[in-house]
């Protein structure tokens, strides 16, 4: 299965901030996609995900086969780091949950509660989350926001193994993750045109 993204446009709060979108991530394959703050990274991963639709293109594969990973970490604050990662595998019908705190150096932490971590242990359990959802594309907005030196590396391994799998990862970071093998999509080139007024943006303000 790949992942075809045709011609897609992307919009938020009402405006379309990029179009003509085109990309194919084979298995295996990971994307970074670059571009200054505000251009439309979050947006156009969002659309991805099927939390919003596409003002235009189209995606090859359902939403169901990507799994997100956002700015927050979408933690259930009272649940134990053991128990947040059961939660996740019951609903998506796998198991994995001591491989994957294993992977993202959780072991010592399964019986914390999610509401008394720190920060980028917080990110680490948001990432393991990933390992227990059986999803082949990985869609990751700066996943690597909080994590130390150390934790980006352990991170891009896990990533790294993903794709050893036949997964794929799309990934929208400010950062050098080290992934060495993956292509870089820069999105300033699809920024959408700003609206013209009719008869031309100089006689409209005359
Ligand atoms: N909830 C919202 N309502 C309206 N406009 C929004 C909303 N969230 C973001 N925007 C605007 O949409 C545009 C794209 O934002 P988006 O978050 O996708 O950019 P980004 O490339 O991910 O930025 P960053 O690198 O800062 O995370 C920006 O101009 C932003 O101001």
């Amino acid at each position: 299965m790949e992942l075809v993204v045709n011609t897609l446009a992307v919009a938020r709060g009402g405006l379309t901030v990029l179009e003509g979108v085109s990309f194919v991530l084979a298995p295996g394959a990971a994307l970074i996609l670059r571009g200054p703050n505000g251009v439309g990274k979050t947006t156009l991963l969002r659309t991805l995900a099927g939390l919003q639709p596409a003002v235009a293109g189209t995606v090859s594969v359902p939403p169901e086969s990507l799994t997100y990973a956002a700015h927050a970490d979408g933690l259930k604050a009272v649940l134990t780091v053991e128990e947040n990662l059961q939660f996740w595998a019951a609903i998506h019908g796998v198991g994995g949950v001591t491989e994957a705190m294993a992977q993202m150096n959780l072991t010592d932490l399964r019986a914390r509660r999610a509401a008394n971590l720190s920060a980028g242990q917080k990110r680490r359990l948001g990432l393991a989350r990933l390992l227990v959802t059986g999803r082949p594309v990985w869609v990751l907005d700066e996943p690597t926001v909080s994590l130390d030196v150390a934790s980006v590396a352990l991170f891009a391994g896990v990533v790294r193994a993903h794709l050893a799998g036949g997964g794929m990862a799309l990934i929208a970071t400010h950062i050098d993750l080290g992934l060495a093998e993956a292509a870089v999509l820069d999105l300033g080139p699809y920024k959408a045109k700003a609206p013209v007024a009719p008869g031309g943006f100089d006689e409209a303000f005359t």
